[in-house]
């Protein structure tokens, strides 16, 4: 299973290598590696949440999972209406978390826990968004004005690496020097990497692909073939559903809305499913911790 995360991380690189050398200002080369890692990798890491366990009160109801899911989704849509600035700092912070986590799925982290996550989330997220801000501002412009970012962007940078390199140093965890070269060889390679394709490539291969991998060990236990296929066709059902849902309001949008309203609007889409997703998996990553 390591091999396939390893091997994931190295294909995101290759592309950015390739990027460079082939595909520099193409920008549909950064838009179909955007879609193709979102569709591929990033929706399913989110369509098996229904199997994951829950907290020891949960009831074990699909149905009742479903509502509790739809529920959150359909609030956070009414937010996204009436208060955008809101939910897209909600999104932010929340998104942050979960990034965070991930990197610690394997770790027990002991000290300020939540923060670390954050923080770290945070980093990678900031220099994402932060290193092409041009490209981060006009996506955003039909909801909040950000150019008083600019000129604190590098300070912004440096200090959310700074804080999130010291809270994974203090921790007592195995393979620490590993994770904070991960860390900051990571954070250099986003730095130079555009803003979709950077995205894309951290959501794929950073986010998704540890998470799909930690799902499957739960609902599988050990690897083969067949449980491979299993797990596959397990999580079909809801990645078709979103992957259909987000392609026919994004069409049946597209003769309204400009091509950066239309990122915005598949953001705001993908934060929808992502609300209860990050739920979920906070339950399901701390209590698998505990087993361990
Ligand atoms: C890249 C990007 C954005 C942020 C996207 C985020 C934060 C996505 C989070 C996805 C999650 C958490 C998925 C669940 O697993 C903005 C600011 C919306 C617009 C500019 C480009």
């Amino acid at each position: 299973m390591k091999n396939i995360d390893i091997i994931g991380k190295t294909i995101a690189i290759i592309i950015a290598i390739s990027y460079y050398f082939f595909f520099e200002n193409i920008e549909a080369f950064q838009l179909v590696i955007f879609s193709g890692v979102i569709l591929i990798i990033g929706i399913p890491h989110g369509a098996i949440d229904h199997l994951l366990p829950q907290d020891k009160d949960a009831t074990s109801s699909l149905m009742v999972f479903l509502v509790k899911y739809f529920s959150i989704m359909l609030i956070y849509l009414y937010t996204w209406y009436f208060f955008p600035k809101l939910s897209l700092l909600v999104f932010l912070t929340i998104s942050a978390y979960h990034f965070g986590q991930t990197h610690f799925v394997n770790h027990s982290v002991t000290k300020f826990r939540s923060l670390c996550y954050f923080f770290l989330g945070s980093n990678f997220l900031g220099i994402i968004l932060l290193s092409d801000f041009q490209a981060t501002e006009e996506i955003l412009s039909s909801i909040a004005e950000v150019s008083f970012i600019e000129p604190f962007r590098y300070l912004v940078m440096l200090s959310l690496f700074i804080v999130s390199f010291s809270l994974t140093f203090i921790q007592k965890i195995e393979n620490k020097s590993i994770l904070l070269t991960e860390i900051t060889l990571l954070s250099v390679f986003l730095y130079f990497t555009p803003l979709l394709l950077s995205f894309g490539l951290y959501f794929g291969f950073w986010h998704s692909l540890p998470s799909l991998l930690i799902e499957f060990e739960e609902v599988s236990r050990d690897y083969s073939k067949e449980k491979l296929k299993k797990f596959i066709l397990h999580l079909m059902p809801f990645s078709i559903i979103s992957i259909l849902g987000i392609i026919f309001i994004l069409f049946l949008s597209n003769t309204y809305l400009q091509k950066d309203q239309m990122i915005l609007l598949f953001f705001i889409l993908v934060s929808l499913i992502s609300a209860p997703h990050i739920f979920v998996m906070n339950k399901f990553i701390e209590s698998r911790k505990i087993q361990n």
